[in-house]
């Protein structure tokens, strides 16, 4: 029996299988052997060269995002839109045949906006192209669901199954436990939080089945059984997601009302050109970009030039992205702005000081 056979016949156990307490631990033994043969599926094997690798485009600008979607949702007419870059769009399914890279420019931000193929049901399992562009969407920073408003709902539960199989987790948090492997001393699990979804028991025997005896886990969050088993297997990848529902212009008001209520949710029309600004503020906000200006002594911050960071970023960061001296040169900075506390008056820092959007930074050199 084929990987994929013996996945189908544990998804199809686990679908057989009530959901209750007594149950619990049989399901979790069933989800942990289900993560070990995805996990084989997306390895690479030098026979079939199944490897999940996705599209060879050199990553440029500040941060990616990936298009998703079924054929047709109009993929490719927002490329064209939004960027400079042209990418064929038709009435037919599966138009597009590759990865398509276009740049939108905001806030000083250089964005890359990936345009792919198509996927239909099963992309995951290695049908098509499909599992070239799942693994593509690994490499993003933010990953845009792309979805025509006038399909059913059922069309984004579909995407998200796709995405799950190859270990990416959408709009999630990397659960907060601390795992580490030991040579003796067997297990010691701790945990600072009651768990309600999940128990020692059903972690042990997972542990057991990853041949793991000698290890410390510290659960700090009431996690499921599905979270330990993506923090045992740590090759998740934890990405922000934007649903666009598109073609709002062939549906009701009353439709795109319900649809833009949703969490994460932007409604948009490429063809009237609706919405667009509104869906490039949403992704610069969920990428977590943050653009602070440069200032040289005596004179104005320069506005038109902002240097373009991530979330969290520090001085030292600041300074490489300048110039690659600066940082080695560094003697301090000067911060006005969000960042430092005697606003408006600057605030002295050194290179590990976190920076804030729209701070002003002055760097001094030896
Ligand atoms: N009504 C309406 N049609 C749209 C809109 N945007 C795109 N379309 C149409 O939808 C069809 C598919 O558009 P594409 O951009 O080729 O879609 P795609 O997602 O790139 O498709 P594939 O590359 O085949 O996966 C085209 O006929 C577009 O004209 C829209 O906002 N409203
Ligand atoms: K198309
Ligand atoms: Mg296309």
């Amino acid at each position: 029996m084929g990987i994929v056979e013996k996945i189908k016949e544990i998804e199809e156990e686990m679908a057989r299988t009530q959901k209750n307490k007594a149950t619990e631990y049989h399901l979790g033994l069933l989800k942990a052997k289900l993560a070990r043969y995805r996990a084989q599926l997306l390895e690479p094997t030098t026979k079939s060269g199944g490897a999940g690798t996705g599209f060879d485009v050199q990553k440029s600008g500040d941060a990616r995002v990936a298009l998703i979607g079924f054929p047709s949702v109009g993929k490719s007419t927002l490329l064209s839109k939004c960027t400079h870059t042209q990418s064929e769009s038709a009435a037919y399914e599966f138009t597009t045949l590759t990865a398509i890279p276009g740049v939108v420019e905001h806030q000083g931000a250089r964005i890359q906006l990936l345009d792919l193929p198509g996927i239909v049901e099963g992309a995951s399992q290695g049908r098509g192209r499909g599992r070239q562009v799942v693994s593509t969407a690994k490499t993003a920073d933010l990953i845009v669901i792309m979805l025509d408003a006038t399909k059913s709902e059922e069309q984004r539960r579909l995407l998200e199954i796709e995405l799950d199989a190859v270990g990416i987790r959408l709009n999630k948090r990397k659960p907060d436990v601390v795992f580490k492997r030991k040579t003796t001393g067997g297990i010691t699990i701790n945990n600072t939080v009651k768990l309600t979804k999940t128990d020692e028991r059903t972690i042990r025997t997972i542990l057991a089945s990853y041949k793991l005896h000698n290890c410390d886990v510290m659960i700090r969050e009431d996690i499921t059984t599905d979270e330990f088993i993506d923090v045992l297997i740590g090759s998740r990848k934890y990405i922000p997601c934007l649903y666009v529902y598109n073609k709002i212009d062939a549906i009701s008001l009353e439709q795109m009302g319900k649809l833009a209520h949703e969490d994460h949710t932007v409604v948009i029309s490429c063809e009237m050109g609706l919405n667009l600004d509104y869906l490039i503020e949403r992704m610069w906000d969920d990428l977590g970009l943050v653009k602070v200006y440069t200032k040289k002594r005596g004179v104005q911050p320069d506005l038109a030039d902002p240097v373009c960071l991530r979330k969290g970023a520090t001085v030292e960061d600041v300074c490489n992205g300048i110039h690659r001296s600066l940082a080695t040169n560094f003697r301090y900075a000067l911060v006005w702005g969000k960042s430092s506390k005697f606003n408006p008056h600057a605030q002295k820092v050194g290179l590990n000081h976190i920076m804030q959007d729209e701070d002003v930074v002055s760097i001094f050199t030896k």
